[in-house]
């Protein structure tokens, strides 16, 4: 079974992710690592944070000589300005003058609608966001990015699977239908300022940026994921828990500011009728076929052969320049919200992570289903596997 937690605050001194069930065999590095983590920092549209801070990675457990044993994987993604919040953060009791004259220190008693702030306090019993926002933040997804380097090159180097992403919508525009990227278009993608496949959309997307921006305001946007050479057979029909399509949902809506997930072309074909929403399946020299995929390679909550095909919307960031009504905790009274620094866009930072989450979810699928002590093994078994099909 492979499974992975993260720990860390955004202004702590470091994040930790821990990945088990892990096989042996996997060629990882921290330079794969720092390559993705360098990836979820770009994008139009993100704020001065991204430039200044650094992720300094360490893999701690679980690789030796770049390659996984079988042990579980620790990776810490530390924080290059640590120093600055070292007394604020600290988590050994601090000398409370010394606390006092710090100024990030102040209590945050106005909530951003939007952010966890407000619903954290009453949760957890504080009047400052900071305990809660240090936690909510999307610097969280860094470890993610990490474990998810490991996936990746997990279910490549056992299965074959390519994961490419790109951005197919941001505020009101939206990319030209039906780009479907493949593997080689993944370096283009990453050279577009938006990550979007339409040079003609993207520079439509640089202008809303800017225009948001301006008027101190935020967006959000759709991203796409597709994972390219997937077998047959991953995931189940039999229980709830156990379908592709559900644990591919709530791997991409556990990622901050997601709040839709479409498989395929989920929400179109529920506006079709029945004769024009499905792929229908043709013998080819191949094998069996689809001639469209609208499913997005997902049928009973499990992998039908053709490529899987996911979506996620993120709404706009929720901390705005232009601050929107809240309540100081404090006085009681209304006010403005916390207007701090922020991105005024992370979609494309968002269209990573959702990289990375479905990676995790491949790789735990693929583990179940072929076997997870060594990359040989899960080989063997998916080649004789694809060999013993009755249907090909
Ligand atoms: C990559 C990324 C970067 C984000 N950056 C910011 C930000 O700078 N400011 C902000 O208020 N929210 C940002 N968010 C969104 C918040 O983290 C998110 O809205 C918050 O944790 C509340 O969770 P929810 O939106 O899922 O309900 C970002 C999200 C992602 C995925
Ligand atoms: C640090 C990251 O993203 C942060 C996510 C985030 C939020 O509220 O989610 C708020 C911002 O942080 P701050 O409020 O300190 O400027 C982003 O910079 C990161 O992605 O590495």
């Amino acid at each position: 079974m492979l499974r992975w937690l993260t720990a860390g605050e955004s202004h702590g001194p470091a994040l930790v992710a821990l990945l088990e069930g892990v096989p042996a065999g996997v060629r990882v590095t921290s330079e794969d690592i720092g390559r993705d983590l360098a990836r979820r920092r770009l994008g139009y549209g993100r704020g001065a944070r991204m430039a200044f801070e650094q992720d300094e990675i360490e893999i701690i457990g679980g690789v030796r000589h770049g390659v996984t044993l079988g042990s579980p994987v620790a990776i810490r993604v530390g924080n290059s300005e640590w120093p600055k919040w070292r007394t604020v953060m600290a988590a050994d009791p601090v000398d409370p003058e010394e606390l006092a004259a710090q100024a990030r220190n102040a209590p945050l008693t106005r909530p951003r609608p939007g952010h966890a702030d407000l619903a954290g306090m009453q949760k957890y019993g504080h009047t400052d966001a900071r305990p809660i926002l240090e936690r909510a933040s999307a610097r969280e997804t860094a470890a993610r990015v990490a474990v998810g380097v490991v996936a990746k090159a997990l279910v490549k180097q056992a299965l074959g699977i390519d994961i490419v992403s790109h951005v197919i919508e941001l505020g009101s525009v939206v990319a030209k239908p039906g780009l479907i990227p493949t593997p080689d278009d993944a370096a283009r993608i990453d050279a577009d300022p938006l990550r979007c496949l339409d040079p003609e959309a993207s520079a439509r997307m640089v202008a809303e940026v800017d225009a948001a921006k301006k008027d101190a305001d935020t967006l959000g946007g759709i991203v796409e994921v597709l994972a390219w050479a997937v077998p047959p057979g991953l995931g189940s029909h039999v229980q709830w828990d156990r379908k592709l399509d559900a644990r591919l949902a709530t791997a991409l809506m556990s990622i901050q500011s997601v709040k839709g997930v479409e498989i395929g072309d989920g929400f179109t074909q529920a506006r079709s009728r029945g004769s024009v929403a499905h792929d229908e399946i043709i013998p080819t020299a191949d094998g069996v076929r689809r001639i469209t995929d609208r499913a997005g390679g997902l049928e009973g909550g499990i992998t039908n052969g053709e490529n899987l095909r996911v979506r996620a919307a993120l709404k706009p960031i929720s901390s705005l320049n232009r601050a929107l009504q809240t309540v100081d905790v404090v006085t009681g009274e209304a006010t403005t919200a916390i207007n701090q620094r922020s991105d005024v866009c992370a979609v494309p930072a968002g269209a990573v992570v959702a990289e990375a989450m479905v990676a995790l979810v491949l790789a735990e699928a693929a583990t179940e289903k072929f076997g997870g002590d060594s990359v040989t093994e899960i080989s063997r078994n998916l080649a004789g596997y694809l060999d013993s099909l009755l249907i090909r």
